[in-house]
């Protein structure tokens, strides 16, 4: 469903998900010396195959997405996610800020915050985690590598705290968020951030619009495969 909210999903409201968007210049960072000229459009088809993702799990209401960057604003909306400007203060105040208006939105609905580099996303592996979330005030997602964070989400009613960046699964369980690692959701902790993570989640199968840029990418002579 596309460009409207759901009103049917039939188990109380459905979530709102936060995504947040880091505006192109500064994206993906550590992917710049595999990825050259190829950088930025791969960080918006990632953004886009996550949001496409999300959007298409029967458990999320719509999806709000934060960025103060045009473009994947714009690839973003025509998606049907809302999309709000960043407060330019950060990662997790940009979370808060989009927290808030999930909460304008709907006020009696869960609120989750969701990274913006999971290409491999199935929206049955988000709803097995939202389904989980939706025992706990707080809870989260740990990345693959158990250091970080991919979700972060709070019940109807409670404060959204995110503690996202770095050694964020630390903070989020010293935040008194409850560890979420059901079986079979490896697409929701796969998150892009070096080369060696792309090609985990080629392994695990990524969305279209990631899968083209990196097409392009691998004919291209930028690509190495990491050692
Ligand atoms: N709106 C917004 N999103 C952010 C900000 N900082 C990070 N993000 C997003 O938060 C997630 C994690 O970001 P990072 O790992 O810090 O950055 P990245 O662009 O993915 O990768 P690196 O540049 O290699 O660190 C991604 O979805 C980013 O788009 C910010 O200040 N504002
Ligand atoms: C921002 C985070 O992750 P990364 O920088 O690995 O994308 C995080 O895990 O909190």
């Amino acid at each position: 469903m596309r460009g409207a909210e759901r009103t049917d999903l039939g188990r109380g409201p459905g979530w709102t998900i936060v995504v947040p968007v880091k505006t192109l210049v500064a994206a993906k960072t550590r992917l710049a010396a595999a990825t050259g000229p190829y950088r930025s459009a791969l960080a918006v088809a990632i953004a886009c195959d996550t949001v496409s993702a999300a959007l298409a799990c029967r458990d999320v209401a719509r999806v709000i997405v934060v960025t103060g960057d045009p473009v994947p604003a714009q690839a973003l909306a025509a998606l049907g996610a809302h999309v709000v400007p960043d407060p330019d203060a950060g990662l997790n105040a940009a979370l808060r800020s989009g927290g808030a208006e999930a909460v304008r939105l709907a006020p009696d609905g869960p609120v989750g915050a969701l990274q913006a580099d999971l290409p491999a996303l199935r929206p049955a592996e988000l709803g097995v985690a939202l389904a989980s979330a939706a025992d706990f005030d707080q809870s989260f997602v740990p990345d693959a590598a158990e250091i970080g964070t991919t979700f972060y989400g709070v019940r109807p009613g409670v404060a959204f705290r995110p503690r996202f960046g770095g050694e964020s699964r630390a903070r989020h369980l010293g935040g008194g968020a409850k560890e979420l690692t059901p079986d079979g959701i490896p697409s929701m902790r796969c998150d892009v951030d070096t080369p060696a993570d792309l090609e985990r989640a080629l392994a695990l199968g990524v969305g279209p619009r990631t899968a083209e840029v990196v097409e392009a990418l691998k004919e291209s002579s930028t690509w190495r495969t990491p050692s």
